[in-house]
């Protein structure tokens, strides 16, 4: 047991313990008995060989009697299936409403590593044919527990991506939904991943900021007092995370995202919209009507660059994690800029302003710089693009798009 407690403190990979062969788990320096058959919240470290001090020691204690357990059955700690989870078990991923701009791209890349079938995409929505013919996809609404758990349990996940949410605009639009949504859903996404040991991924954004947070740049830790329903559910996504992963052992994993620019999927309605919707029109019409004033300053991040983030830190070892919530910075740019890095490849590009209050009172209270120093030291964060690769990528790209559907080009 000795050895067992050094091996632990110091971090080694190899340091797995067999939760059945020694019933006895730590907490806060103490030694728990455990009885046999229950299994604390380790094994997603486990099963990737990631096993550090930081998981293990957070995580003997484990919630399952106490923490939902009256209306919902913790079937895992009940499981008569003792055997540890072997260290060649699978990364099994589910993604949560991932049919919106982001979903499809991950699964993607996801499925290069991990294989096709070890990705499963998930919406309330019906998947395009390209979509449902390149892996699994499954209906699941993040609203309904119980058939979100059959899902995990009978696919045996390990890994969830939760994705469903209203974005910033639609969510001021309908407040009540975005709430049930990015809540409810979110804590019946909590409840099954502690449930199930799952590594949960969930994304936050620079919408968790507000006016009297620091703008230029904006650090990991300050005042966050967002304005918006999608900033308060995306500050609680962080907090009960966090809260979660300290006293748990929730292996809680959360990347604050800027504007994600993206030709593929539409955006979902939020407020840096405009910077997709900017290199359609240059291609098609040659005019953007802009919904922000062009001084308007915003974080942006082209999505390859997202995907990538997220993929990397989903697989960076416990230990090396300082935080559970990073922020990710690529570029920050204004309507103006864009558009005059447009212009640089399509010269005719015009674009008028007609701000709207909603979503430019959003923008004027987000950050127009994220400080990502925390995630570039601990796991080595670094984005490709800056905003000359975005314009060129994203207009060959549209290009190549419109060309193939016989689609004119401006
Ligand atoms: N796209 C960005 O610029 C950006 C930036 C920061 C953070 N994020 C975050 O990344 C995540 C994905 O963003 P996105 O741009 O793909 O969003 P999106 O709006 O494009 O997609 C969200 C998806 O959730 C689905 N959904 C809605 N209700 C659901 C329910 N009850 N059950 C299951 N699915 C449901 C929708 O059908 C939709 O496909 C979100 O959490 C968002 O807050 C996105
Ligand atoms: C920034 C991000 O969270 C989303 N694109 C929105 O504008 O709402």
């Amino acid at each position: 047991m000795i050895q067992l407690l050094l091996k632990i403190l110091t971090c080694e990979e190899d340091s797995v313990p067999d939760q059945t062969a020694d019933s006895t788990v730590f907490q806060s320096g103490l030694l728990l008995d455990m009885k046999p058959g229950v299994r604390v919240c380790v094994p997603s470290a486990a099963v990737l060989g990631l096993f550090c001090r930081g998981c293990l020691s957070r995580s003997r204690s484990w919630p399952g009697r106490s923490f939902s357990s009256t209306s919902r059955e913790m079937s895992r700690w009940n499981s008569q299936d003792t055997s540890p989870p072997s260290p060649q078990e699978n990364v099994r991923v589910l993604i949560t409403g991932g049919l919106g701009q982001l979903g499809v791209g991950l699964a993607q890349m996801l499925r290069k590593q991990y294989g096709r079938d070890n990705v499963i995409l998930s919406d309330i929505k019906k998947p395009p044919p390209h979509v449902y013919a390149n892996g699994p996809f499954v209906y699941a609404d993040v609203l309904d527990y119980k058939h979100l758990r059959e899902l995990i349990v009978n696919n045996r996940v390990t890994w969830l991506v939760h994705y469903s949410a209203l974005l910033s605009a639609v969510g001021e639009a309908n407040v009540a939904l975005a709430r049930k949504i990015n809540i409810t859903g979110l804590h019946n996404v909590l409840d099954l991943a502690l449930e199930n040991c799952l590594r949960l991924f969930v994304p936050s954004t620079i919408g968790a900021f507000g006016p009297s947070s620091p703008r230029d740049p904006a650090p990991d830790l300050c005042v966050q007092r967002p304005r918006t329903i999608y900033g308060v559910s995306k500050v609680h996504g962080e907090l009960m995370g966090e809260y979660l992963h300290h006293k748990y052992g929730l292996d809680f994993r959360c990347l604050r995202y800027p504007g994600v620019i993206s030709v593929n999927t539409p955006p979902g309605g939020g407020t840096t919209d405009y910077a997709v919707q900017i290199f359609h029109d240059a291609l098609s019409t040659g005019h953007h009507e802009c919904y922000l004033r062009p001084d308007t300053r915003l974080p942006m991040m082209h999505i390859s660059d997202c995907h990538r983030a997220t993929v990397e830190f989903m697989q960076a070892p416990e230990c090396q994690l300082s935080l559970r919530t990073y922020n990710i910075a690529a570029m920050s740019f204004t309507p103006e800029e864009v558009a005059q890095e447009i212009r640089k490849h399509l010269p005719h590009l015009k674009v008028t302003y007609n701000p709207d209050t909603v979503r430019q009172t959003i923008a004027d209270s987000w950050p127009v710089r994220f400080d990502d120093t925390n995630a570039r030291r601990d796991w080595g964060w670094a984005p490709a693009f800056g905003l000359e690769e975005l314009v060129s990528d994203m207009l060959r790209s549209i290009r190549d798009k419109r060309t193939s559907e016989g689609l004119p080009v401006s």
